[in-house]
């Protein structure tokens, strides 16, 4: 009989035993009013990874993003977070399907932004701009945010992110509503700002973006973990059925 596979553990699990994860659960779950939505599970995030969520409609993974960002508490176990000295958990960011703009200029969400964050006034104008630059939108600082097109609005929503410095970056279905050009542009910026060291963690249904932007790959069903693999694992190697299924489900992938 197979291990159960949600016990399997990425390649450098060994290599990494002794780093310290950035966010660890241990036995965490998940319930709405009784519903269970996530079930108990450990999972440990490292610096560096790129970990993208599979699962259908209603599998958990927004759930996931929110418990291991923060936003959500466990109803079961625990979420640990190392802090640093003055006890603040790292500088995290999280981007939805559809960025949530106010009704002002792309140059005002920006500074709005960094203003929220904690970000001293005489640095904001700075940030912004080179935030700005970073994803191309320098011509649009003076536009109203939300007259942008949707990849715009995306690219303007990772600007925001990025201006904070985020050690730590949530992407829940980002591209789920863009064009294959705009989505090309969202993954390229996300694998930019990993390569310069920011942990990626991200939900998708598109099977070839999960191949292009992951290091590991997490496939929930039904609120349960159930494989939890380096990203050439789980594309090369026999899979348990029910995410077999799914994979067969989604394919012919973009
Ligand atoms: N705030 C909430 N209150 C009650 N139930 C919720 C809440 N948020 C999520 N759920 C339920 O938890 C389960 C998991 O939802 P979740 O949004 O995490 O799934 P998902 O995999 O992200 O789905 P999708 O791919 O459609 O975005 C679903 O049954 C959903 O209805």
């Amino acid at each position: 009989m197979n291990a159960p596979l949600h016990l399997e553990r990425p390649v450098l699990a060994t290599a990494r035993a002794a780093e310290t994860p950035l966010i660890e659960l241990r036995q965490a779950g998940v319930c709405f009013a009784g519903h269970e939505a996530l079930q108990p599970l450990d999972l440990h995030v490292h610096a560096g990874e790129r970990i993208v969520l599979l699962g259908a409609n209603g599998s958990g993974k927004t759930t996931l993003l929110r418990l291991l960002h923060g936003q959500l508490h466990c109803s079961s176990g625990e979420r640990r977070v190392p802090r640093d000295a003055q006890g603040r958990e790292p500088q995290q960011a999280m981007l939805f399907q559809r960025p949530f703009l106010l009704r002002l200029s792309v140059w005002r969400n920006l500074l709005l932004a960094l203003w929220l964050a904690g970000v001293p006034r005489a640095e904001r104008a700075e940030r912004a701009a080179r935030a700005l630059a970073r994803v191309g939108l320098e011509e649009h600082a003076q536009r109203p945010a939300r007259v942008l097109s949707g990849g715009q609005q995306q690219r303007l929503a990772l600007a925001r992110a990025w201006a904070v410095h985020p050690q730590i970056l949530f992407l829940d279905e980002p591209t789920a509503s863009l064009d294959p050009a705009a989505k090309r542009e969202v993954e390229a910026l996300v694998l930019e700002f990993a390569a310069e060291g920011m942990t990626v963690l991200m939900s998708t249904h598109n099977l070839g973006q999960a191949k292009r932007m992951a290091t590991r790959v997490i496939y929930l069903e039904d609120g349960r973990l159930v494989v939890d693999r380096p990203v050439e694992r789980f594309f090369n190697d026999p899979l348990p059925p029910e995410a077999a299924l799914f994979l067969k489900g989604e394919l012919p992938w973009h």
